[in-house]
């Protein structure tokens, strides 16, 4: 029998990766790198056909072992992709019904013990593998974006997902270099989309309120707390300044900031006019190309140098 959950992730194993777009191609590039032999699928044959020549850029701009490349293996089917594999991660679109056809495909050909992960960024894990046989199996494994240069992921269980499977996905990621985190309720949005978002609710407020401009609130925070982020979390920070101002600051600003449930009118109006941000040109501020090039390049020279 193939890859049981209840081995440690020590060895080689054999991971297949569903999905080679942005996420799919990054997470093959990093468990290749680890030393695992990686089988990657997608739907769309042009995508599969570049997942090598996208890794070996990437690695070689990040100065890793371009040999990696040689443990991804190209399968034109999932069932080919799946057959035989100790690990499977889902990286297909952020859609409900896709995600449990794909699971539904995968546990009809992967052997009984597989380990099943979902790389969704909000949807509950709970969701995508409830139609499922052996559901003790299933976990979610949420990356971040570039999968090779954010560290985090977070590994969700379901009220199903058996000890043996977490311990192994634990292990797995940890050996791999990153940092594996247990999310323990399968909620939505996990634990960092459900942070980031919170700061975006109001972040939007703010704007929609005429409180200050978009760029304002993107510079209050590059330029404020977010220089601290990366080495001082929110909940190390309140105990910096002292829970006792934490709850005085709380008991004014609280009541006073954005709480509606949904999305903003503000953001559902820039998307009803076509301002879909750089890929329109226009969002919440208007981006030349150049423009564009720029933030990308100032966020990828910002994360290679934090490795
Ligand atoms: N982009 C991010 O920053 C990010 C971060 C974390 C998680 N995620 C999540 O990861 C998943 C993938 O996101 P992405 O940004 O890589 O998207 P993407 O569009 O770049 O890649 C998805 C790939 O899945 C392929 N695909 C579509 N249908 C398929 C099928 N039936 N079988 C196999 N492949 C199929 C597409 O051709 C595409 O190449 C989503 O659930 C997304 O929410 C994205």
């Amino acid at each position: 029998m193939s890859g049981t959950a209840r081995e440690p992730a020590q060895r080689p194993m054999r991971i297949a990766v569903i999905g080679a777009g942005l996420m799919g191609h990054g997470i093959a590039q990093v468990f290749a790198l680890a030393g695992h032999g990686v089988t990657i699928t997608d739907a769309h044959a042009p995508t599969l056909a570049s997942v090598l020549s996208r890794v070996e850029a990437n690695l070689i701009d990040l100065g890793e072992d371009v040999s990696a490349v040689k443990r991804i293996r190209l399968a034109e089917t999932l069932a080919d992709a799946v057959r035989d594999a100790d690990f499977v991660v889902e990286a297909a679109p952020e859609n409900l019904a896709l995600k449990r056809k794909l699971f539904a495909e995968v546990e009809a050909v992967a052997p009984a013990t597989t380990v099943l992960a979902s790389n969704t960024s909000v949807i509950p894990i709970s969701e995508i593998m409830r139609t499922l046989t052996r559901r003790e199996r299933a976990v979610g494994t949420h990356w971040w974006n570039p999968p090779f240069l954010v560290p985090l992921v977070e590994v969700i269980g379901t009220e199903w997902t058996s000890d043996a499977t977490m311990t192994f996905t634990m292990d797995l990621h940890a050996r791999a270099g990153k940092t594996p985190v247990h999310v323990k309720k399968d909620v939505p949005g996990f634990v960092g989309n459900r942070l980031q978002h919170a700061l975006w609710r109001e972040a939007v407020s703010l704007v929609e309120h005429g409180i200050c401009d978009a760029e304002t609130v993107d510079t209050v925070i590059k330029a404020s707390f977010g220089r601290r982020l990366a080495v001082l979390g929110p909940l190390e920070n309140a105990d910096l300044v002292g829970t006792d101002l934490t709850l005085a600051i709380h008991q004014t600003v609280l009541p006073a900031i954005e709480s509606r449930p949904g999305p903003s009118p503000y953001l559902e109006t820039l998307v009803k006019e076509g301002r879909l941000g750089m890929k329109s040109g226009e969002g919440f501020r208007r981006w030349t190309p150049e423009e564009q090039a720029a933030l990308k390049k100032r966020v990828v020279d910002h994360l290679k140098k934090q490795r």
